[in-house]
């Protein structure tokens, strides 16, 4: 609820129009006790008196009755008409959406067919036919206009309803033997909710305004009882002798519907769970650069050089140092690993090198990334957006949600061409093919024309690697590719990877938590924890004497077939808070080797014989040894 509050604050507009609301709420629970004249009482000697006339500060209507009076009643009879219009329809109307989504089939035909032919008519004509049925009259106004607002709840709702009724946590809940009835008010009810409230705020002053409108034609309230909508139709024979008595109603209807629908479109945005991630705000196509220092001279070496890169997210006050000078260079052709727990920085690392990582919250505050001789960070959009997919591409873990639903793969591969190259449609065809056997796609011919959903996890995600191979990359970004497919899959895929590396020499930066797949596949690999890289060397080098107590322990965990039982090792404790990290080194803490040095200042790199560590007590003295 403060975190609502708070984002609801930030936006500056929802909180203006919530400050106008809430004096005009208050100031209409007030009026019976404000010193104000009777609403009611003519006097037609006094008839449309000017504002700040004595006595009348906004003057007298034609029956010489005070505006201010009526219109503070009005406005009070408007909003609590509204108001109830308004939670009368929500809730009849989500009712229903929830009950025809959640039973689905006849149910849901009968009931949305009905609510369709109630949609079907122009809804100011519904109204005036409930009102005509029922008699003019307050009351029944409302009845008419929660009425013909009933069927934009229950299509909404329904919708939602549709969408949450599969999910697995229903099934459970189900699979639990709950009742129907238990089901919908604690499974489905709590989720839809959000929505309900956002439905409701954003019509609430379409409702005021209905009202409003049928008491202008004389079938909402009738006099001598005041609302803004009957003030409205009341002085309209007087609109250019004295417009004071129609503006005066006027205005309050134009400041109740604007606040209401600012603080509406707020309150939508807070409640959004997608907007309440990113604090309101849509992230930027690159990452922002706000470089505290000069950053390293180029032009770097190998393919992709990554300089002491510091990549931060910065959430209120809290700074989460997420990539913490993190140096990596990858040379054609070659495969390097990069390793290490959930939240070490590995992907943060990789989405820093094209600009991918969201801002806000995220920002790149040190280093370089240099690619053919130009540093990446805060490189223009254009200069990012031409290379993206080009030159550097990026292969992520879940391929289902990379690739788009309804677009055939050949469409989408023809696409990714397309973006960067000119180049016909037959001949995008024919790449396309060419792609999928390059993946080894069986039918490449008749598979071009699948969908994503029509095809297994593994050929997906060779589909994925077709894509990231259209343009002919010299650096292929790999997020844990393997990690959604089961074993045989995983070792396809990868022999799949090594071979098309050593076809088209391209590098590959590949980012996984499994030192088995390093072992299959990298030459060199990087081990990354708490946002830096704590060593560094030749595949073979670490696999067979790892030097930081880390990278043991990581290769611990890895289970052994055919090597006998042994009690599978697991690291004691939890990796640090990248927004608390001790000082010293970040795996001190769950370190059998930790000294008191370990935990005073920062550990610098100690390289020898190709390969870096960054620890005082490594488990293998390296060569050569001299500080970085
Ligand atoms: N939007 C964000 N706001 C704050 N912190 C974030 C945000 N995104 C990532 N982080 C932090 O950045 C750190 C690095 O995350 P990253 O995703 O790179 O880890 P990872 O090693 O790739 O883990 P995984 O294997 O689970 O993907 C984590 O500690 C994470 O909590």
């Amino acid at each position: 609820m403060t975190q609502f509050i708070k984002l609801l604050a930030r936006n500056q507009l929802a909180l203006a129009g919530g400050i106008i609301l809430s004096i005009v709420v208050l100031v209409s629970i007030l009026v019976p006790i404000l010193p104000l004249q009777p609403p009611d009482v003519t006097n037609t000697a006094d008839r449309f008196m000017a504002p700040f006339s004595e006595g009348h500060w906004l003057g007298t209507d034609h029956l010489g009755r005070d505006l201010l009076s009526r219109l503070l009643w009005g406005t009070r009879l408007s909003l609590a008409v509204g108001a109830a219009a308004a939670i009368v329809a929500a809730v009849i109307g989500s009712a229903i959406g929830i009950v025809a989504g959640y039973f689905g089939g006849t149910t849901d035909n009968v009931i949305m067919r009905g609510v369709d032919m109630l949609m079907a008519f122009p809804y100011i004509l519904l109204a005036l036919a409930i009102v005509a049925a029922l008699g003019p009259g307050l009351m029944n106004a409302l009845i008419a206009v929660a009425a013909v607002n009933i069927p934009f709840f229950a299509r909404n709702i329904r919708g939602i309803t549709v969408g949450i009724a599969h999910k697995e946590f229903v099934d459970a809940a189900k699979l639990a033997g709950k009742g129907h009835l238990t089901i919908l008010t604690t499974e489905i009810l709590p989720n839809v909710v959000p929505v309900i409230v956002i439905a409701m705020s954003t019509t609430i002053g379409w409702m005021i305004l209905e009202t409003a409108g049928l008491s202008f034609l004389g079938l909402g309230s009738q006099p001598p009882q005041a609302d803004l909508g009957s003030m409205l139709g009341e002085a309209r024979s007087a609109l250019i002798t004295n417009p004071h008595t129609s503006v005066v109603p006027g205005l309050m209807i134009f400041i109740i519907v604007m606040s209401i629908n600012l603080l509406g479109d707020g309150v939508r945005d807070a409640l959004d769970p997608r907007l309440r991630s990113g604090a309101l705000s849509r992230p930027k196509p690159t990452t922002t650069v706000a470089r505290q220092s000069s950053p390293p001279h180029g032009p770097g070496e190998g393919v992709l050089d990554i300089r002491e890169l510091e990549t931060q997210f910065h959430v209120g006050k809290r700074v989460f140092k997420a990539v913490n000078q993190v140096s990596l260079n990858i040379e054609p052709g070659e495969c390097l690993g990069v390793i290490g727990e959930s939240g070490s920085g590995k992907s943060v690392t990789a989405l820093s090198v094209m600009g991918l990582v969201a801002s806000p919250p995220g920002v790149i505050t040190g280093g370089a990334v240099f690619h053919g001789g130009q540093d990446l960070v805060g490189a223009r959009y254009s200069t990012l957006r031409r290379l993206r997919g080009d030159k550097v591409a990026y292969i992520f873990q879940d391929p289902l949600s990379t690739l788009h639903p309804l677009i055939r793969v050949g469409e989408q591969l023809a696409e990714a061409i397309r973006v960067h190259h000119p180049v016909g449609k037959a001949e995008l065809r024919q790449r396309a093919i060419d792609l999928l056997n390059d993946v080894r796609i069986p039918n490449a011919e008749s598979r071009v024309d699948s969908y994503p959903h029509e095809m297994s996890g593994g050929m997906r995600q060779r589909v994925a690697i077709a894509m990231a191979l259209a343009n002919e990359p010299e650096v292929i970004i790999a997020d844990e590719p393997t990690t959604a497919l089961d074993v045989t899959v995983q070792a396809q895929v990868l022999s799949l990877l090594d071979d098309l590396r050593r076809e088209h020499n391209v590098a590959i930066m590949f980012i996984t938590h499994d030192f088995g797949v390093v072992a299959q596949l990298c030459d060199r690999v990087a081990v990354m924890y708490g946002g830096q890289i704590v060593e560094q060397g030749t595949t073979d080098d670490i696999l067979a004497n790892p030097a930081h107590p880390y990278t043991r322990k990581l290769m611990e965990c890895v289970p052994e077939l055919g090597a006998g039982r042994r009690e599978l090792a697991a690291i004691p404790g939890l990796p640090p808070a990248v927004d608390d990290l001790p000082p010293g080194c970040a795996f001190a803490p769950r370190c059998h080797k930790a000294q008191a040095e370990c935990t005073k200042a920062p550990i610098e790199m100690t390289r020898g014989g190709g390969r870096a560590v960054r620890c005082l007590y490594p488990e293998t003295k390296l060569v050569e040894e001299e500080p970085a």
